[in-house]
């Protein structure tokens, strides 16, 4: 049995005392990757920014391993990334500032990294432009980027291929994938079942205000009818099955 990166034990996740998600008991085991699924509203982005210490816990206990502290969060897509007066290189370099010392200046090393990482995500040839000139799924390559410099052992990724195209989700899930394969941990909020199916081992379904952890074989390999009882309980997914 492989050892937990993150342990919630009775975890309530809210925004100024009212809570949002509650009672919420999982253990993610390391190198998992976990897609976080739920019908809108129901508060995975909640649970999302509680366990990356956006928000504070209402109650419980949350625990990380010792090098899942080093953990990396991407928020839903923000505007205001693009307000910064920085080339494409810059940004993906701030990634990397914990490693930069105390002068802030780039090692040969930390180069490198940049570099490779601009590579990775298909950005080399636009690495000068302004971060305001990229398109919305460009943006999104630039942010994995800097995912990547960050060397996060836990990544928590929110609706990361919303408004992004089928080459651009492609190119992402591969990262994500790399990622697995180094026994990184990944929580993903996506509302792509067949994706989820393919792709997610687990599924962390926030629904009615709870949230559990099941393996994704046992929730959605079998096409819900109405007479299926363990489908049935959440309706977002009976929906969505359905459609
Ligand atoms: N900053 C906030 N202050 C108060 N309530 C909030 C705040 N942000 C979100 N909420 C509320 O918390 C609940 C859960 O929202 P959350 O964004 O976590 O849902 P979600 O599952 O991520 O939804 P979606 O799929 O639409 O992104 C919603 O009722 C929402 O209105």
């Amino acid at each position: 049995m492989s050892a937990s990166a993150l342990t919630l034990t009775d975890v309530s996740a809210g925004y100024g005392g009212h809570i949002t998600v509650a009672d919420v008991s999982l253990a993610v085991p390391a190198g998992a990757r976990v897609a976080v699924i739920g019908a809108n509203g129901a508060g995975k982005s909640t649970l999302l920014r509680t366990i990356a210490g956006e928000l504070p816990l209402l109650a419980g206990e949350m625990r990380r391993c010792e090098t899942c502290a080093r953990m990396g969060y991407l928020p839903q897509t923000a505007t205001v990334d693009r307000r910064f007066p920085i080339s494409v290189y810059e940004f993906v370099a701030m990634g990397a500032w914990q490693r930069m010392g105390v002068f802030r200046r780039l090692s040969p090393a930390v180069r490198q990294s940049i570099d490779s990482a601009l590579a990775r995500t298909g950005l080399t040839a636009v690495s000068r432009r302004p971060i305001a000139t990229l398109s919305g799924g460009q943006l999104q390559r630039a942010r994995f980027a800097r995912l990547i410099l960050q060397d996060a052992a836990m990544l928590l990724l929110d609706e990361p291929f919303a408004g992004v195209d089928r080459p651009t989700r492609d190119a992402l899930m591969q990262l994500i994938d790399g990622w697995h394969a180094q026994r990184r941990t990944t929580l993903v909020v996506l509302h792509d079942l067949e994706l989820v199916r393919q792709r997610f081992e687990l599924c962390l379904t926030v629904d009615d205000g709870h949230a559990q952890l099941t393996p994704t074989a046992e929730l959605l390999t079998v096409r819900p009818t109405p007479a299926d009882g363990s489908i049935a309980r959440h309706d977002f997914l009976r929906n969505a099955l359905r459609a």
